[in-house]
């Protein structure tokens, strides 16, 4: 039986539509207009003990409401969920000491006072022995290098050596489940390497269970073999991320700088052009064709600079679901 045990869950938001201006200020304290937005929509699965899994989906999809649902923080509208063999909205002190949420766009560390006070006071809120406190330190702090960085206020750190402490911060109770809502958000790509690598370490040695969240490819494709994606509320693929990979790679973008004026007719037979202004365009290209097209591009126009990336998360999801017609039973 899984760790983690999702059943039709749901989340719905209401709120009040706001419009700008005077007038409508005025007609709002009167009659407000309630608007209902359903986040998650039914979502079930379920993770198995040691699993580190990734999260994927655009924007607004529901994967935060579905970790804050996971980690307590949010009640659901309707369904149910349990994380070991608690409900996770109940919020029983015994599930609190054995799970954890990072939030890559949240500090969870008081940034006048060095990482070392935080530390300190997770110690405290979590009831840890000396001995068990300073060993668990020591561990993390040499596996990520920041040991000498304890003292240090953290409003001086650097975004990469913050989220390490914030990672310290997070398992420094040895927590047996972790949900990781884009760990590596805005790190350069040494940084984001650095904390996979440690992820990667930590899931292994402990056997902890992972959630991570990520709108970097690059995160998911290293650590997860596993992949949920959920779009609009709605979980659309739950199973290998090769698969994933396999329909994302069949297209590539290509991001060209001329040095003079090239119109957008001349470069429509080569693909599909997201993006053009005379001077630069964006185009989307079949995988297969990007040899041919290339050279045949660059023999062509009067190219500055050339680009070739893959398709960013998002726009791969969307267009999965989207514009190709993939029919989300077919994925999945
Ligand atoms: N408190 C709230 N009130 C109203 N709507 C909300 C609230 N919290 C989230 N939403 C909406 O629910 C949807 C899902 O939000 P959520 O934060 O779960 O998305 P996400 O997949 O984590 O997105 P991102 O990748 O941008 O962080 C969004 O449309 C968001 O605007």
């Amino acid at each position: 039986m899984g760790i983690i045990r999702v059943e039709q869950l749901c989340k719905s938001f209401e709120y009040y539509e706001k419009e700008l201006g005077f007038k409508h200020s005025l007609k709002n304290l009167l009659r407000r207009k309630m608007m209902v937005k359903e986040a998650v929509r039914g979502i079930s699965f379920e993770i198995e003990q040691g699993e580190m899994v990734g999260f994927l989906g655009p924007n607004g999809s529901g994967k935060t409401t579905t970790l804050k649902m996971l980690s307590g923080i949010l009640y659901p509208t309707s369904g149910a969920a349990q994380v070991f063999d608690y409900v996770p909205w109940e919020r029983k002190k015994d599930f609190k000491m054995q799970f954890s949420i990072v939030m890559g766009q949240k500090s969870q560390l008081w940034w006048d006072l060095p990482a070392n006070e935080s530390l300190y006071l997770n110690k405290c809120i979590y009831e840890l022995e000396d001995k068990a406190y300073t060993t668990a330190l020591a561990e993390l702090t040499e596996l990520l290098d920041v040991k000498d960085l304890l003292n240090i206020q953290v409003r001086r750190l650097s975004l990469g050596e913050r989220m390490k402490m914030e990672l310290i911060a997070s398992l420094i109770h040895r927590p047996k489940v972790i949900f990781l809502d884009e760990p590596t958000i805005g790190l350069d790509l040494i940084s984001q390497k650095r904390i996979r690598e440690f992820l990667k370490y930590y899931n292994q040695q402990t056997k902890s269970t992972i959630i991570l969240t990520s709108h970097y490819m690059a995160d998911i494709e290293d650590l997860c073999k596993r992949t949920i994606i959920i779009n609009q509320g709605n979980i659309v693929y739950d199973g290998d991320l090769r698969r994933v990979n396999e329909l994302f790679n069949a297209k590539k973008i290509i991001k060209l700088q001329f040095t003079d004026e090239v119109p957008r007719q001349a470069l429509a037979g080569f693909g599909e052009v997201l993006e053009h202004d005379g001077m630069n365009a964006v185009l989307e290209i079949d995988k297969q064709d990007l040899q041919r097209y290339s050279k045949l591009m660059l023999d062509r126009f009067p190219i500055l600079d050339f680009n070739i990336e893959d398709i960013p998360v998002e726009q791969g999801i969307e267009s999965l679901y989207q514009r190709d017609g993939v029919r989300h039973e077919s994925l999945a």
